[in-house]
C-alpha cells in the first residue's frame, strides 16, 4: 500500500498546478466519466482533480486494503469491532431480503423481524389512539429523550420527512442543561405527552437526568398512578429500564451488535415511526437496502461509496485538506451535518489502527456544514477565498415537495449548481479585470479593487442528487455516508465502531461532581480547572 501511496502522492505533485477549468476543457465527457449512478441517485465527482490514472490509483488502494473482503466480513457478522469484540450489523436492520444474518451461529432476522413488528404496532396505536394516555384520550405529543445516536437519527430523519409527518407532534430533548427539557415542557400538557427514553446503555448520565425530570413532572400533574401510560423507553440494556419501571410492553430492545450512531434504523427510529408511520418508514429502510445491495455488488470502480470514500482519502491524505462541509440544498436535511459530524468523526476520528500501532496519516476530517442557500451568505466566502482549500459536499433534489412552489426550487438549484461551478472556475485577475471595465469602472479603480475580486477557483465538491427527499431517499443517503464511513476506515485500518474518545470526558465529570456540588475542594485539580470550580459555585 505505501508504493500506492507514495505513486499518489507524485501524481498530486505532478498535477497541483492544473486547474480543474483545464481538465473540464481538455476532456468533454468528463461528466460522463466521472460520475455514477445508482437508479435515479447520482453521485457527481467530475468537480475534483481525479484523473483516469488517480482513480485506478485509488481503487488500487481499495484492492490493497482488502476492502471487499473487509466489507463482506461486515455483512457476514464477523465481530469487525474489534475492542468491543462485537459484529456490526446496522445493514441486518433494514435486510428486506429472505437472507439470513448470523451472529454466533444464530440467524438474528427472525427477532429484527418481531421487534421491527412490535414497533410498528405499537407507533400505529400512538397514531390512531388504541395506545392512549392515562385518561383514554390520545397523545398529542411526544418527547424523545437521548443524546447522540439515540437523538440525532431520529430528530435528522422527523426533519427530512417533514412532508410525511401526520402523526403526533415530536419533540426532541437531549442536552443535560435544565433549559433543553424546561424550554421543551412548558409548551407542553402531561395528560397529551408521550415520553420515549432513548438510551442503548440505559446509562448516558444526560438521558437518566432528563427522563428522572420528565417523570417528576408527569407523576406531579397526572399522579404517580398514571406515570406508566406515559412512558416508553428503547435499549439494549433491558434490565436497567425494568428497573426504571417502564412497563415492559412499552420497552423495545436492540442489539450490541448495532453502534449508536448506526441505530436510527433500529427501535431508536420509533419517534421517526410514530411521525410518519409504519409503511413510510419501511420505505426508509428500503432505500438502505438498495445502497447495502449495491454496496454489496458493484464493481469498486461504480460503486457509490466506494468512490465517495476514495474521493474523501485523496482528500484528506493526498491533497491534505483537513475538513469537509456538508452543504444540503434542502432544507429537509437542516440536521444532516450534524448527524453526520457524529457518523463520520465518532467513526473515524482515530489515531492507532486495529492493531494498536500510530495511524501512519491523517483520518477522520472535520465534518461541518449548514443548508444551502443560508451557508452562502455566511461562510461560503471562506470557502471561495479563504486560504484553506474546503472539499465541498453538495446535496440537491430535482424536485421539492411544494408543488405550488416550483421556482423556489428552480432558485434552489441554480444557487447550488452555480456554487459548485464558482469553486471549480474560480474568476482570473484578467477576466475580473475586463468585467469591471465592461462596467466602466475607472482604471485606477479596476486595479485597486481586482485582486479582492478574483477567485482562484479549482477548489474541489461532490454532488450527490436525487429526484425527491422520499423516505426511500432519505434511507439511501444515509446509507451511503454510512458505507462511505467503512471504506474509509477499511482503508486507514482504525476500528470506524467503538468511540473511547468520548469517556474520558464522561470520567472526568463523575470526578468533578463532588466539587461543584460543594462536598469536595478543588485540592487535586489544576488551577485553571479549580479557579473556574470555585468561580462557578460561589
Ligand atoms: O444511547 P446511549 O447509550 O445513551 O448513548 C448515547 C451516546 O453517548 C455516547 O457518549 C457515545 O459517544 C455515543 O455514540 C452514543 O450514541
Amino acid at each position: 500500500m505505501d508504493r500506492i501511496w507514495s505513486e499518489l502522492a507524485a501524481r498530486r505533485t505532478a498535477t497541483k498546478d492544473r486547474h480543474l477549468r483545464a481538465l473540464f476543457a481538455a476532456d468533454p465527457r468528463r461528466f460522463d466519466r466521472f460520475s455514477a449512478r445508482l437508479d435515479d441517485l447520482l453521485l457527481d465527482y467530475s468537480k475534483t482533480a481525479v484523473t483516469p490514472e488517480i482513480f485506478a490509483l485509488l481503487l488500487d488502494l481499495a484492492a490493497a486494503a482488502g476492502i471487499e473482503a473487509k466489507r463482506d466480513a461486515m455483512f457476514a457478522g464477523a465481530a469487525i469491532n474489534t475492542t468491543e469484540n462485537r459484529a456490526v450489523l446496522h445493514t441486518a436492520l433494514r435486510n428486506l431480503s429472505d437472507r439470513p444474518v448470523t451472529v454466533d451461529g444464530t440467524d438474528v432476522m427472525p427477532e429484527v423481524r418481531a421487534t421491527l413488528d412490535r414497533l410498528f404496532a405499537f407507533a400505529e396505536g400512538v397514531r390512531d389512539g388504541r395506545i392512549a394516555a392515562a385518561d383514554g384520550g390520545r397523545f398529542t405529543d411526544v418527547v424523545n429523550i437521548g443524546i447522540g445516536g439515540s437523538d440525532l437519527g431520529p430528530v435528522m430523519a422527523t426533519l427530512a420527512l417533514a412532508p410525511y409527518h401526520d402523526g403526533p407532534r415530536l419533540h426532541y430533548v437531549s442536552n443535560v442543561d435544565g433549559a433543553h427539557i424546561a424550554d421543551t415542557i412548558a409548551r407542553l400538557d402531561p395528560a397529551r405527552t408521550l415520553v420515549i427514553v432513548a438510551s442503548k446503555t440505559f446509562t448516558t448520565i444526560e438521558t437518566m437526568t432528563n427522563a428522572a425530570t420528565a417523570r417528576k413532572w408527569l407523576a406531579g400533574a397526572l399522579g404517580e398512578a398514571a406515570v406508566g401510560a406515559h412512558f416508553a423507553a428503547v435499549s439494549t440494556a433491558l434490565d436497567k429500564v425494568a428497573a426504571f419501571g417502564i412497563k415492559p410492553e412499552r420497552v423495545f430492545g436492540f442489539w450490541d451488535w448495532v453502534g449508536g450512531r448506526y441505530s436510527v434504523w433500529s427501535a431508536i427510529g420509533l419517534p421517526v415511526m410514530i411521525a410518519v408511520g409504519a409503511e413510510n418508514f419501511r420505505a426508509f429502510l428500503a432505500g438502505a437496502h438498495a445502497v447495502d445491495e449495491h454496496f454489496r455488488t458493484a464493481p469498486l470502480g461504480e460503486n457509490l461509496p466506494v468512490i465517495m470514500g476514495l474521493i474523501g482519502l485523496w482528500h484528506r491524505d493526498v491533497c491534505g485538506y483537513p475538513t469537509r462541509a456538508i452543504l444540503p440544498y434542502d432544507q429537509h436535511l437542516l440536521r444532516l451535518p450534524a448527524y453526520l459530524q457524529q457518523l463520520d468523526m465518532e467513526s473515524n476520528g482515530k489515531r492507532v489502527r486495529k492493531d494498536g500501532t500510530p495511524v501512519a496519516r491523517p483520518t477522520g476530517p472535520v465534518v461541518w456544514g449548514e443548508p444551502g442557500t443560508n451557508g452562502q451568505h455566511a461562510f461560503y466566502q471562506l470557502i471561495h477565498q479563504g486560504t484553506d482549500v474546503v472539499p465541498c459536499e453538495f446535496l440537491i433534489a430535482a424536485e421539492g415537495h411544494e408543488a405550488d412552489l416550483a421556482h423556489h426550487q428552480r432558485l434552489l438549484i441554480a444557487n447550488c449548481l452555480a456554487q459548485s461551478e464558482a469553486l471549480m472556475k474560480g474568476r482570473t485577475l484578467e477576466e475580473t479585470r475586463a468585467q469591471l471595465a465592461a462596467k466602466g469602472v475607472a482604471p485606477a479603480q479596476i486595479e485597486a479593487r481586482a485582486p479582492h475580486m478574483t477567485f482562484p477557483g479549482n477548489r474541489p465538491s461532490l454532488t450527490i442528487a436525487y429526484r425527491k427527499l422520499d423516505p426511500f431517499a432519505l434511507g439511501r443517503i444515509i446509507a451511503l455516508f454510512e458505507h462511505r464511513v467503512f471504506v474509509e476506515a477499511a482503508i486507514w485500518d482504525i476500528n470506524a465502531f467503538d468511540q473511547w474518545g468520548v469517556e474520558l470526558g464522561k470520567e472526568l465529570a463523575t470526578a468533578l461532581m463532588p466539587v461543584i456540588e460543594g462536598k469536595a475542594d478543588g485540592a487535586g485539580h489544576d488551577s485553571s480547572t479549580a479557579g473556574l470550580a470555585a468561580y462557578l459555585t460561589s
